[in-house]
């Protein structure tokens, strides 16, 4: 997939393309409908598949201080898009210029003379230009004088069990804990990735060395315990893990950080990349009278987790213990 980060410059063999315009943040089942869309009319049409995305997200342009809202890091959206079959990733850099175009500025200068957009696909209810003055109506008018084509998609799905399939939703499942309900609507494990921080370096005294990351602009799921699997870059395997979210309050800590104690696993790998999935919660975070009440309850949530995926626990002879 080819990423260009500017509406400017667009080499000849990328124009033409059909793309998606939206913010595509956790790539849910929704999402991948309309992209399944955009791949249908782009092969009929012998056309790039594209995404047009904007950065930063005009949510956090538009209010810097809100809390962190992020469902995925770019770059595991990226690698994503990727494998949904998009060959070009238009990042829109969200700006004073962007944001002052208005629905007809916007269709001419980035789709139209930038872009060379041949088809765009949007939800039903997507809003764009100043002030959001543009919608479907003003979109596929706007478009058609310049000889683009607009596919606006019904609410893709919708589960008669579950509900809608959106980030909004994912993001009220991960705040309680609920990383089952997220998985389905995500169609995959909730994931972050990052690299791997310097904590106080207490873990390591009781024998449960974490690996820390922070969640920067990802929303905070529930504080608390869960079983995840950890991705150490350049390996082949996902690790079963045991990971705590939270502010650490029995040992004062502040910031919310995700720290991951891998099983049976015993390497440095402060400062390489890490990817952890979350696949079960286990407990809720809390303040321990002292760090020795906390390292008995870290001992019983290990295995907890190891019972979850089915793996015993090694005794210092090596020999696994039931
Ligand atoms: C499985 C697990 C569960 C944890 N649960 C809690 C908890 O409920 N409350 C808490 O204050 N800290 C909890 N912690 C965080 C520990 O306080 C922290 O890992 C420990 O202080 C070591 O971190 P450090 O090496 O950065 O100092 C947990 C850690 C792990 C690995
Ligand atoms: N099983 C393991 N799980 C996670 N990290 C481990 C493991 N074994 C060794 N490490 C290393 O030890 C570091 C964590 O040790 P710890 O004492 O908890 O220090 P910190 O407070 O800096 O996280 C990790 O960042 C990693 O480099």
């Amino acid at each position: 997939m080819r990423s260009f980060n500017r509406y400017t410059d667009i080499p000849d063999e990328v124009r033409g393309a059909v793309i998606a315009l939206g913010n595509f943040d956790g790539l849910h089942r929704g999402h991948q409908a309309v992209i399944a869309q955009v791949r249908e009319i782009a092969a009929a049409q012998g056309a790039p598949v594209g995404i047009g995305l904007f950065r930063p997200h005009p949510y956090r342009y538009f209010k810097p201080d809100a809390p962190p809202f992020r469902l995925m890091s770019g770059g595991l959206r990226e690698g994503l898009l990727g494998d949904l079959g998009v060959d070009v990733l238009f990042e829109l850099p969200f700006n004073v210029a962007l944001r002052d175009m208005d629905d007809e500025e916007f269709v001419e200068t980035v789709l139209h003379q930038g872009l060379g957009i041949r088809h765009v696909v949007v939800g039903e209810d997507y809003g764009f230009g100043k002030n959001r003055c543009g919608n479907v109506e003003s979109l596929t008018r706007l478009c058609a004088d310049r000889g683009i084509g607009v596919t606006a998609v019904s609410p893709v799905g919708l589960h008669k069990l579950y509900g809608k399939y959106g980030s909004t939703e994912i993001r009220k499942a991960l705040q309680q804990g609920d990383v089952f309900h997220a998985q389905h609507m995500l169609s995959r494990p909730w994931m972050v990735d990052g690299i791997v921080a310097m904590g106080q370096q207490r873990g390591r005294t009781i024998n449960f060395p974490t690996a820390n990351l922070d969640f920067g602009d990802l929303v905070r799921p529930k504080f608390g315990v869960y079983a995840v699997e950890c991705h150490v870059a350049g390996e082949a395997e996902w690790r079963p893990a045991v990971a705590n979210t939270g502010t650490r309050p029995t040992v004062d800590g502040d910031e919310a950080r995700l720290e991951v104690h891998i099983f049976d696993f015993d390497r440095d790998i402060y400062g390489q990349r890490l990817t952890v999935r979350f696949r079960s919660f286990i407990r809720d975070e809390k303040k321990f009278d002292s760090f020795e009440d906390l390292r008995q309850q870290i001992a019983r949530d290990a295995d907890g987790a190891r019972a979850i995926f089915g793996i015993l626990r090694k005794g210092s002879d090596g020999i696994a213990k039931r």
